[in-house]
């Protein structure tokens, strides 16, 4: 896969030497259920017309642009691990658009001129409810006319799970009030997060207490005690996220693996969320105190 970064206004010397290509447009936080269906449509016509198979896709959020004044938003699948997800679906082409003021104030005839035709999009793919240009105004209906012909449309319909529309906004909720164990039915997968062991790990019988540093900018579930797997050297251990703190920018989890006594430090870990448990968090603890309290009580 390639992946293609663009700043508007986009550049003569990247349209020039575009392949014609399929593209899904969204901005997939998530890569949900809802997503795949999208992408696996327009990996569907790619093969089909022979065409390249391409995503585009944006960075940041629109709203952290048009809602400037708010907190910079958190993402469930922060952008190179979206682009390992599109990679692992056989996406070819990535296109990358910074969303910036600018770019938001395109008008969408302009977004389809410029981008889509300008990427020589010969067939465009994407939800029902997707939105483009100025205001959010073009739609998949103004998309086929403004197209003139030039690409073909595949609207899809919308993906549900019990009458609701699966988004990365009903993840979202579902993060914010613990319940990890509803999101495989939404994303087809246990909610994961990447990070870094820091500290050395306090060991006690055959328990292991890990100090994980969380990559930037992922979300994570409101603080809790929740049951997880922890996947490190692509072996897969069972544990407890004891705790979920942040210092700034950094957030931090204290993990309790059972039977997994191997050196961990500095390692990079793969953190999925299997359920909350409905112990209350000791919060107002320092990790460490914490770390040692525990091995105490134990
Ligand atoms: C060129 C362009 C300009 C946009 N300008 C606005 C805007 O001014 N206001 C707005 O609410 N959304 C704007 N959007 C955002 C879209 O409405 C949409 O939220 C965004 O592309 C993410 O798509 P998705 O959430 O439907 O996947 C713009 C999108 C594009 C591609
Ligand atoms: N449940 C769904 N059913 C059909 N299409 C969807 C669904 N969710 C998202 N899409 C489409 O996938 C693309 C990316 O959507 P996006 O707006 O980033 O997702 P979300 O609404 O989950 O934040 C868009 O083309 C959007 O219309």
């Amino acid at each position: 896969m390639e992946t293609v970064y663009i700043r508007h206004p986009i550049s003569a010397s990247v349209t020039a030497q575009m392949r014609p290509c399929v593209l899904a447009l969204g901005f997939f936080d998530g890569v949900h259920l809802g997503h795949k269906e999208v992408l696996e449509a327009a990996k569907a016509a790619a093969k089909q017309k022979q065409l390249s198979f391409g995503v585009m896709t944006f960075y940041p959020h629109p709203k952290d642009i048009i809602q400037a004044n708010e907190e910079p938003r958190k993402y469930l699948t922060p952008l190179p691990i979206k682009e390992e997800r599109f990679r692992e679906m056989g996406v070819e082409k990535l296109f990358v658009v910074r969303f910036t003021p600018e770019f938001a104030r395109l008008r969408p005839k302009d977004f389809v001129v410029q981008y889509i035709v300008g990427l020589r999009c010969k067939h465009v793919v994407a939800g029902f409810d997707y939105h483009y240009g100025y205001k959010g105004k073009g739609t998949m209906a103004t998309l086929k006319k403004e197209g003139d012909g030039k690409f073909q449309v595949t609207v899809i319909h919308p993906i549900k799970r019990e009458q609701e529309k699966i988004s990365s906004t009903a993840i979202r909720n579902l993060l914010s009030v613990g319940n990890v164990a509803l999101i495989p039915s939404y994303l087809g997968d246990f909610y994961e997060i990447r990070g870094k062991v820091k500290k050395a790990s306090i060991y006690y019988k055959n328990n292991q207490f890990l100090h994980i540093l969380v990559d930037e900018e992922y979300m994570l579930p409101t603080p809790g005690i929740y049951k997880v797997y922890v996947e490190i050297d692509g072996q897969r251990y069972k544990g407890t996220c004891q705790q979920i703190s942040s210092n700034g920018n950094q957030s931090f989890l204290l993990v309790q693996l059972t039977n997994c006594l191997i050196n961990t430090y500095e390692k990079r870990v793969k953190v999925k969320w299997l359920q909350f448990s409905l112990r209350k968090a000791k919060e107002d603890h320092d990790i460490y105190q914490y770390m040692e309290g525990e091995r105490r009580i134990i």
